[in-house]
Parts: structure tokens; C-alpha cells; sequence
């Protein structure tokens, strides 16, 4: 692959670049600018909302698929994002772990089991996270079918956590996610970026790259 960084000197760019050192990175975009060295036919962006339209142009411009982890997106950039999938492959996510795309399942699955339970987020990361509520909390969200409680917390390094709580006037059910390293969100974006230079054109979730990749 010959791939293009979006984020490139952030820390889920430098992860990246060590996961992904089997492949050619041939672009590379951060605050201070854009680096061209080749032809990307793949771009993979773990940046900001800010620098969206520049990806977006990349990828036309190239003719390359995208993986997208950027969150706090806002309801016009997935619009713009699920345009590009016209022309080209795009895999967004607002989690690249294996975990917590096999938890969104289970959510979906038994989110009735849950009704008339009370249900609370927590999310912790590291103090350097922009965003609040996590991308993550959002789509748990989303899997369980019902706006709940989230409360975040931003302290030291932590990767990534997140634990729902289930409880009635008896019990609590606590469901816990912990990422041990950001790694696993870069390995989950290689699996995305192998994906998208093999796919047809098309918006596709992280979930539809795992069962790719149990297929092969
Ligand atoms: N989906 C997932 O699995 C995961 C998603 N994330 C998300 O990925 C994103 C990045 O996280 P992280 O690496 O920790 O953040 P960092 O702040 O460490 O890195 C952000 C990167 O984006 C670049 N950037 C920001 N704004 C612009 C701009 N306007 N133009 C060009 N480049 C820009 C920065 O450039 P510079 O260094 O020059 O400022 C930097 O390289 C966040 O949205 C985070 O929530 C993180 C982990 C997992
Ligand atoms: O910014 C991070 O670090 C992370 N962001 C994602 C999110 O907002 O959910 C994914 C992961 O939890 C790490």
C-alpha cells in the first residue's frame, strides 16, 4: 500500500506510522502542512474536523479509499464523508478495537433486555483528549437505542476506557472496555486501509472490516 497520514505527527499518527512500517507512506498532512513524496491509493486520518476538507480533496484528488478515525465529527462532515464514498472506499469509525466493535454488537443485539434499567456511560481517556463526550460513548450510544448519561473523565495517559453500567432496584451489570494500548486502534486502521484498496466504492463500519477479515 502506498498511504497518505492525516494527523501524521499526533499520536495516534506516530502509532500508525509503526504499525503500518510494511507500507509506503507516501503523504503526509499536520498543522504545518502537506508533505508529498508519491501517489497514495489509501489515505488514513486520525486528525481533526478541521483539516476534514483538505482529507476529502486528498482522496479525490488521488482517487484513493479512506479510513477515518477523527471524532467529534459533526452531522455536514459524515454528510460530506458518505459523498466521498460515492466515488470512492471509506471506512469510518469512531473505534478502531476489535472490543469495543464486538461490544456495539451485543449492545444492539440485546438492548431490549435493558429496558426499564438504568443505564450510565463512563469514559476515561488522557488529559490531552480534545473531545468530550468520547466518539466511542457516542456510538454505544447509538448501539443501545436510548440517550443515557455519560460522564467523561480526562486523567494522565489513559488509552481509552469505557464502562456501561446496567442497574435495577437489585443489581448493577458493569460492562467494561479497556484499550491497554492506543496500538490496537492502529492495528484496527491497517485492517481498514487493507480493506479499502480491495473494495468497492462505499461507506463501510469497522464491523464489516472484521468480518472481512475473519473471511480470509
Ligand atoms: N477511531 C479511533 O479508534 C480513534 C480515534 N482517535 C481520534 O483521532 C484523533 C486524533 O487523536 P490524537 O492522535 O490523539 O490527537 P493529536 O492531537 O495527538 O494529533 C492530531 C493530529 O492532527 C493534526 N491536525 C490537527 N488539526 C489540523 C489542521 N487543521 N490541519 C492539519 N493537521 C491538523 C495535528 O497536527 P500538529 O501536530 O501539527 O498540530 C496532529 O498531527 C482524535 O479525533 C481522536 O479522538 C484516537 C484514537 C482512536
Ligand atoms: O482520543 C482518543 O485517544 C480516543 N478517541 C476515540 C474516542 O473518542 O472514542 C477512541 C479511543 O477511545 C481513543
Amino acid at each position: 500500500m502506498r498511504y497518505g497520514l492525516v494527523g501524521s505527527s499526533g499520536r495516534m499518527g506516530h502509532e500508525i506510522k509503526e504499525v503500518f512500517s510494511a507500507h509506503e507512506l507516501v503523504l503526509e498532512v499536520d498543522e504545518s502542512g502537506i508533505f508529498r513524496r508519491g501517489e497514495p491509493n489509501v489515505f488514513v486520518d486520525f486528525s481533526n474536523r478541521s483539516v476534514l476538507a483538505t482529507t476529502l480533496q486528498l482522496c479525490s484528488q488521488y482517487g484513493a479509499g479512506l479510513v477515518i478515525g477523527t471524532t467529534a465529527l459533526a452531522e455536514e462532515d459524515m454528510k460530506a464523508i458518505k459523498e466521498l464514498s460515492n466515488h470512492v472506499p471509506v471506512v469510518q469509525s469512531y473505534n478502531f478495537s476489535t472490543g469495543i466493535n464486538i461490544l456495539k454488537i451485543l449492545l444492539r443485539e440485546s438492548a431490549s433486555l435493558f429496558e426499564g434499567m438504568d443505564v450510565e456511560i463512563i469514559e476515561t481517556h488522557h488529559n490531552k483528549k480534545k473531545d468530550v463526550p468520547s466518539g466511542t460513548a457516542i456510538i454505544l450510544k447509538e448501539a443501545l437505542g436510548r440517550e443515557v448519561p455519560v460522564h467523561s473523565l480526562r486523567i494522565g495517559g489513559v488509552p481509552g476506557d469505557h464502562t456501561i453500567f446496567f442497574a435495577n432496584e437489585g443489581e448493577v451489570l458493569q460492562i467494561s472496555h479497556h484499550a491497554i494500548s492506543r496500538r490496537v486502534f492502529a492495528i484496527g486502521a491497517l485492517r481498514a486501509a487493507e480493506f479499502c484498496v480491495s473494495a468497492k466504492n462505499g461507506f463501510y463500519s469497522f464491523e464489516e472490516v472484521l468480518r472481512w477479515t475473519q473471511k480470509r
